[in-house]
């Protein structure tokens, strides 16, 4: 029981940097200290982060850094419901903040982007309406109304501005409805004419990840993913309609995540089974070098990347499941070194990386991390959120505070993470909680297996969507779970979908292949709320007053059955939406779920 693992969750650390397009010696941060999740200002040659005393999202990125690093561009919301408007904060010393899109309605928020020239934000703005594609000056006094350029119904993510801020790109369904194979959809900033769109054969997808820097140069750096578990990287010319394959994979996962200043290599993050490492690639030969930097991770999804420094460099943001965040610079082989973060013992052990079989023979991964000793051990079986994202090598305080009171800590990449390959991440569609309840129940034979921990000692955890799984675990598979921990949970599916913004509609939509009008069986047989009376283990729920992701009620429903039933079950409110900014909350949170685990298992 040491109080080690407590100074680090709560001591200040980074949780993403970005860097500015055209001074890339200088970013944005978001910096965690004991109370906020904050944007700060960065200077990565002196090492100086500032404060900027404006509040972020712990979730999914809400802010952008202007080209120039002068500015930068932020969501502003109500308590963390996620819906407001972009704002813009100077990076000066006033700090001075203004609306830049007063005359609007309030929105949520699919994607950002600055032009290189500094000229040109593009936003994509999601309200009941639908997803809309809108063009404004980055500089200067905001307009009344943006340039209005494309509206869909349909699912569209991550908008990208060209260097001269001309062409933009949008992430769109339009061409398959109810997925997420998205194409990507090249418009004329000044008449938001179509000007190219590049559409993968199905089951593929495109992303467009980042234009070329050099101003009058329309080529987009694409992630592409195929059938066959195939991904890899092209360059794409919506406007001379050139498509330049660069490379691909079929054993690991491949991701571009920047274009070098200089125009002449893209900067990749390769994925094995979850594991990361960087990699270069020359744009004209294909020729491709693997960064020698320390085992982690690299990226996550939404928030932390790694990018292009100045002169050259590369500035990766490196993590490890024991060790926060540090922006390490690469200069050449055997030359790097740390600019910032980190808390001075990047060599704490970190996790294992194992792999086990699901019932059906496919082989799930997950990160372990364990007391020292022989065991068995109590045992926590940890579900992330998404569904379509992965747990990588990364941060996990939690973890950390698990192990040191005893506990083993499992987190499962299971059917539906990313990173596998369309066919694993699509198998859960028209078929939620199946095939990730059969990965968790793997997941709890294995730690049994290897005996280190025992059957009745294995509790459940999970966020969001991995909340939804820890309530439908426990109503599905009673006799394997000795407790259940939720954070940010979801309890029923129409009641969810009921509440929530078209933003979120649509993802529900796609894992029921339909609304609740058309699906509403579906939703139901799939709910943890018709499950709630097979119960039998006591259940801990923490829950954000103002989430607009898994909204409060439904799960207030799923609480008052418990009630009705008198079953032994805590839910606790914090104030905010569907993230912690608050690390001194989530630590009493924490507190809280230890005694109450050991409690389940007797100890
Ligand atoms: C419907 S599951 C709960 C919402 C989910 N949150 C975390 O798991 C969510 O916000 N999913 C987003 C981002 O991953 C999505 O649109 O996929």
């Amino acid at each position: 029981m040491t109080g080690d693992w407590r100074a680090g969750f709560l001591a200040p650390r980074l949780r993403w940097v970005q860097v500015a397009k055209t001074a890339r010696s200088r970013g944005l941060a978001a910096l965690q200290d004991e109370h906020r999740l904050e944007l700060a200002a960065c200077d990565f040659t002196t090492g100086e982060v500032r404060r900027l005393g404006v509040p972020t999202d712990g979730f999914i990125d809400s802010a952008w850094v202007a080209a120039d690093a002068t500015s930068a561009f932020f969501l502003a919301d109500e308590g963390g419901n996620e819906l407001g408007h972009v704002h813009r904060v100077t990076l000066d010393d006033t700090n001075a903040i203004g609306d830049m899109t007063p005359g609007l309605p309030d929105y949520a928020l699919r994607g950002a982007d600055v032009s290189a020239d500094g000229e040109t934000l593009v936003l994509d703005i999601v309200t009941d309406e639908g997803y809309d594609l809108v063009c404004l000056p980055a500089r200067g006094t905001p307009v009344a109304s943006p340039r209005h350029l494309v509206r869909t119904v349909h699912e569209a993510w991550n908008c990208r501005v060209s260097a001269d801020g001309t062409v933009a790109t949008l992430d769109t369904t339009d061409h398959a409805p109810g997925t997420r194979r998205f194409a990507v959809t090249a418009y004329d900033t000044a008449t938001g004419a179509v000007l190219g769109r590049l559409i993968l054969p199905s089951p593929g997808a495109a992303n467009a990840v980042c234009f070329s820097p050099h101003p009058g140069d329309q080529r987009v750096l694409i992630a592409s993913q195929r059938a066959g578990d195939r991904s890899g990287v092209l360059v794409w010319d919506p406007v001379g309609d050139t498509i330049v394959e660069l490379l691909e994979e079929t054993a690991a996962t491949v991701v571009p995540l920047d274009w070098s200043p200089d125009g002449r290599h893209a900067l990749l993050c390769v994925e094995l089974l979850s594991a990361q490492w960087l990699e270069r690639v020359d744009l004209r030969t294909g020729e491709r070098e693997r960064l020698d930097l320390p085992t982690g991770s690299f990226r996550s999804p939404y928030l932390r990347t790694s990018q292009f420094g100045a002169g050259g460099s590369v500035l990766a943001s490196h993590e490890h499941g024991m060790s926060p965040l540090r922006l390490i610079a690469w200069h050449a082989p055997s030359r790097h070194r740390v600019l910032l973060g980190g808390d001075g013992s990047p060599d704490r052990a970190g996790f294992e990386h194992v792999v086990f079989p699901s019932s059906d023979g496919t082989q799930i991964q997950g990160w372990l991390a364990r007391p020292t000793g022989t065991g068995p051990f109590p045992a926590v079986v940890h579900c992330h959120g998404g569904p379509h994202v992965s747990v990588a090598d990364e941060f996990t305080p939690a973890a950390r505070a698990w192990v040191d009171h005893g506990f083993a800590y499992l987190t499962v990449n299971y059917r539906g993470s990313s990173g596998r390959g369309r066919a694993f991440e699509e198998q859960i569609h028209g078929d939620v909680g199946h095939w990730e309840l059969e990965d968790l129940a793997a997941a709890h034979r294995w730690l049994v297996d290897e005996g280190i921990s025992v059957g009745g000692e294995i509790l459940i955890n999970g966020e969001s969507y991995g909340g939804f799984l820890v309530l439908y675990a426990l109503g599905r598979q009673p006799e394997l779970w000795a407790a259940g921990i939720g954070e940010v949970v979801l309890a029923d599916w129409e009641l969810t979908h009921h509440d929530s913004p078209l933003a979120m509609r649509r993802l529900d939509e796609m894992l029921f292949g339909g609304p609740p009008e058309t699906h509403g069986d579906l939703y139901r047989e799939r709910s943890p709320l018709t499950y709630v009376d097979e119960v039998r283990a006591p259940i801990l729920l923490w829950q954000g007053s103002n989430d607009t992701r898994t909204p409060p009620g439904q799960v207030v429903a799923y609480a008052e059955r418990l009630v009705a039933r008198n079953h032994p079950f805590e839910l606790h409110w914090f104030e905010g939406g569907h993230g912690f900014g608050d690390e001194g909350g989530h630590l009493a949170h924490l507190d809280r779920a230890i005694a109450f685990a050991r409690n389940a298992v007797g100890g």
